[in-house]
This record gives structure tokens, sequence and C-alpha cells, in this order.
């Protein structure tokens, strides 16, 4: 190790795990040399031995000391490690060895809240922060990830050239941007995993109803799936839905869907997506019902009784009720609202903390590299371009798209209902494709029973003003 530590590095990375150590090879073979740095001492040696042609570029490290020693300065050293007590820990760690120039980088998945507070701790002698919010699993980190980037100015052109050699390129265009200020990266990658868990919450819907209500086995799903993947629904997500559905188990011979246990993990960043939304008060109901979801996925006891209590719903019931046509058509209509709610999210957070969110930026760097790219993605990142400022389900082009599907998205929902099964994700987005075309909404009965209650006052619709109270003085009924 020490030989190779005399050869000074341009970035350092600290955790080589999973995202880690692909970040790390992929920013060697972009060419440039960097310094790394494990808790686990023996894993940076498997990994130098391991890295073929790349170990040149790399600067194995045993301490760090030796880590930070091997760093030209300016230095910028990324953080891949958990979210929490890890990353504090590791720059409490690493401030004694760093000058006030030098610049820390948490790439993990952080709370944005926690990466506002990083930033808000830098003082003229402690190096400065950046939280940037990497997506696109093990394969992105290694050969391209959308990289959405959060912290000072000064940051971004120290490290922005580096970020973006290292990124997926959507027809030769990095996906990697500077969104804003501090926690701005980490709210961005937090809204893309929101919408991440909508999307594959839907997709898993429309599933079962294929597998429950028309009794599909899963290699004729796995082909429906396969079929919109050349259509407007193409995505990384649809496509790995039709590889999942089409994979047969090694060991039993039978379709990995149906072995695979039905209890979804999580780690947080959806649960922080509905958390924003109800915090910043923007509706992300699509969002919370797939969050939801999982959470009712996890209660496998109490769903075993429920179903013991209660019965199953009938299955195969739907027969020629509903097509793949029309199953295709519900995931675009609920695609465009879960879209629609996780940037309005954005736009409200911006709005609140004075960020300038660049939103048509968002959606171009997430075409290519992140767990969410799709084509509609291109549409959507010229409708926001029209104005950002509009809710893209009016954007001319998904209008006319929710014009065409949303009576599919009905009619799923709707069939769902009938037929017991569960459709939470859809059955969200569609109430809110409801009200959100509803010019007079139900509002005003809210309106009258706050008043009636607690004389919280109300407006009204024939007069100026606010706090006029209804004639109830607690007798009039
Ligand atoms: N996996 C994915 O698809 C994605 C993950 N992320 C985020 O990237 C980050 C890393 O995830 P991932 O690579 O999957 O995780 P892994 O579990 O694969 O790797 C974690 C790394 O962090 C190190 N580490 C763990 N705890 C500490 C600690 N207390 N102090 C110092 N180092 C520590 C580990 O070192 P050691 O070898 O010693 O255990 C290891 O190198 C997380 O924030 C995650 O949410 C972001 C996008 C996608
Ligand atoms: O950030 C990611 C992708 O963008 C990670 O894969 C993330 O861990 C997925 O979230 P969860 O584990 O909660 O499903």
């Amino acid at each position: 190790m020490s030989e190779a530590v005399t050869k000074t590095a341009e970035i350092g990375l600290i955790g080589l795990g999973t995202m880690g150590g692909n970040l790390a090879l992929n920013i060697a073979e972009n060419g440039f040399r960097i310094a790394v740095w494990n808790r686990t001492v023996e894993k940076t040696e498997t990994f130098h031995a391991k890295a073929g042609d790349l170990a040149a570029n790399l600067v194995p490290t045993k301490t760090l000391e030796e880590f930070v020693q091997a760093i030209a300065k300016p230095r910028a050293i990324i953080l891949m490690v958990p979210a929490g007590e890890a990353v504090d820990a590791q720059i409490e760690a690493l401030k004694p060895l760093l000058d006030a120039d030098d610049l820390i980088i948490d790439a993990g998945n952080a709370n944005y809240h926690e990466t506002n507070r990083r930033d808000a701790a830098v003082t003229a002698d402690s190096p400065r922060f950046m939280g940037i919010g990497v997506s696109g699993g093990e394969e992105g980190a290694r050969f391209g990830p959308s990289i959405m980037a959060g912290g000072p100015k000064s940051a971004w052109e120290q490290v922005g050239h580096i970020l973006e050699a290292i990124s997926a390129k959507h027809e030769g265009t990095p996906c990697a941007a500077h969104l804003g200020e501090a926690g701005a990266g980490h709210l961005v990658k937090t809204v893309h995993n929101g919408i991440e868990y909508a999307d594959m919450q839907m997709i898993a819907e429309v599933y079962g109803v294929m597998r429950d209500g028309l009794g599909l086995d899963a290699s004729e799903i796995s082909k429906v799936f396969g079929a919109w993947n050349e259509g407007i629904l193409q995505s990384y997500l649809i496509e790995i839905s039709h590889k999942v559905a089409g994979t047969a188990d090694p060991d039993t011979g039978k379709p990995m869907l149906d072995i695979i246990l039905d209890t979804a993990g999580q780690k947080g960043t959806g649960r922080w997506t509905a958390i924003e939304a109800l915090m910043l008060g923007t509706p992300a109901s699509a969002i919370e019902a797939a969050v939801a979801a999982r959470n009712m996925s996890a209660r496998l006891g109490e769903r075993k009784a429920g179903q013991a209590a209660f019965g199953a719903a009938p299955g195969k019931v739907l027969g020629d009720a509903v097509s793949a046509k029309d199953l295709e058509a519900a995931l675009v209509a609920g695609k465009i609202i879960c879209y629609a709610q996780g940037f309005g999210l954005i736009l409200e957070a911006a709005r609140q903390y004075g960020w300038s969110m660049p939103l048509p930026e968002i959606a171009r760097i997430w075409r290519q590299g992140c767990i969410i790219r799709s084509a509609m993605l291109n549409d959507m990142s010229e409708a926001l371009g029209e104005d950002p400022e509009r809710n893209l389900m009016l954007a001319p082009f998904f209008a006319e798209k929710l014009k065409e599907t949303h009576g599919a998205l009905r009619k799923v929902v709707a069939l769902g209902a009938l037929n017991g099964l569960a459709v939470p994700a859809l059955s969200a987005a569609l109430s809110y494709f409801d009200i959100m075309r509803t010019e007079r909404s139900t509002a005003n009965m809210l309106q009258g029973q706050r008043d009636f209650f607690g004389a919280h006052g109300f407006e009204r619709t024939d007069k100026d003003g606010k706090g006029y109270h209804g004639p109830w003085a607690m007798n009039t009924v």
C-alpha cells in the first residue's frame, strides 16, 4: 500500500461497499486517480487486488491519515457509508486531518434535513460540505449513475467535472447537475425515491390484477411487461419487472415471483418523502399510499389472520372485463399523476426554503442512470421547461395523455374495488386526479364543521374577506 500512497490522488472515497466500491471503480475508469479507505481494512486490500487494470488509478490506504495525505489539496472526499451516525462519525474523524478549503461530500441517501444541519455546522475553519444523491444501484454506480448535487457553488466548481464524467449520459449529456444549496441534492434524491416507491407499487398493483384477477402466470405477465417496455411506458422499472417475472428459480424451477416472500423492505427514503409532503403541505397521495402498502406488506401475520377472518377475494373473476391495454393506460395515468405530485413537492420545498430548484434540469438528469429512468422523463423535462410552476398534469402533452387514459385508470380502480383486488396507489392517483379537476370541492363542508365546533371562520364565495362565521351558535342543530 505505502508505495501507491506516494502518488497523489485527485479525489478520495470512504466506504467500499456496494455503492462506494463501484463508484470508486467508475471514477478510476474515467481516468481520475482515487484514494480509497474502508473501515474494515482487509476489504480495501481485496478490492484493490480485484480491480484489474483499474488498480493503477486506485490508491488503497490503511489509515485515515494515510488516506488524507494521499489526496491532492484542496482535497475532495466522498463518503459512501450508511446515512445517519456513520456520516457524522466520519466527518468528525476527518475534520482534524483536513484544511478549511477541503471538501467532504456525503453521497449516501441522507435525509436532507441532516445535510442542511451538516452544511450549517461548517465554519471558516472547518472543511466545506456537500450532499449529493446518487441513483442507479450497483450497476449505475459502476457505469454511470444519475447525480443530484447540493451544496456551495465552489464545491460543484471543484468536483463537478468528475461527477459529470462518471455520470450516465443521455444522448451525450451528463445526468449530473448542481441543483442548489445545502440539502437540495438530497431532497431531490429523496423525492426520486418516493416516486420510485409509487412507480414500483403501481406496477405491483397491475401485476396483482393480472395474477389474481385475470389468472395469468408469471411468464404471461412477463410478456405483457415486455410489450409495454416497447411503448410509452418504456422504463427501467418496467424492463426489470419483465425480467423479474420471466425468471425461474434455479432450485425449484418455479417462477422466482412465486418463490419470493411478499413482504417488502424499505430503508426510509419513501417514508421521508411522505413525511416531507405532509410537513410542506403538498399532496403526494400516490407516494404516501405506496409507503403505506409497504408497511402493510410487512404485516404478514395480520394479513394471514385477516384472510382467515374475512376470506380472500375470489380469484380470476375479471374475465375479459379488463385488458392489458386498459392496465397499460391505467399505469400511464398513474405514472403522470405520481410524477406531478413528486415535482409539486420539490417545487413547494423550493418555494418554502427559497431555493431555486431547476425542475426541467431535474427531469433531464433522471432520463438515464437512475432507477426511475424512463422515456416519459424526456417529455417531462420539456413540459417543465415550458412552465416549471404549472402542475405537470396540466402541461398540454400530459393533459392529452390523461384525457386518453384516466378512463382506464377509473376502470381498473373500480374493478379492483368491486373484486377485492387492492390497488392503493392507483386509487390514490385517481382520487388526486378527480379532486384536482373539480373546481367546487367538498371542503366547504369541512370549513362549516370547523367553524361549527371551533369558530375557526371561513371565507365566502359571494363576499371578500376572511373570518366569517355561520349562524350555528351552539343551538341550531
Ligand atoms: N445499494 C443501493 O442500491 C444504493 C445505496 N445508496 C446509499 O449509499 C450508501 C451506502 O450504501 P451501500 O453501498 O448499499 O451499503 P453497503 O452496506 O454495501 O456498504 C456500506 C459501507 O459503509 C461502511 N460503513 C458502514 N458503517 C460504517 C461506519 N459506522 N463508519 C464507517 N464506515 C461504515 C462499510 O464498511 P465495512 O466494510 O467496514 O462494513 C461499507 O464500506 C447508503 O447511504 C445507501 O442508502 C444510494 C443509492 C443506491
Ligand atoms: O436509493 C436507492 C435507489 O434509488 C436504493 O436502492 C434504495 O435503497 C431503495 O430504497 P428501499 O431500500 O427503501 O427500497
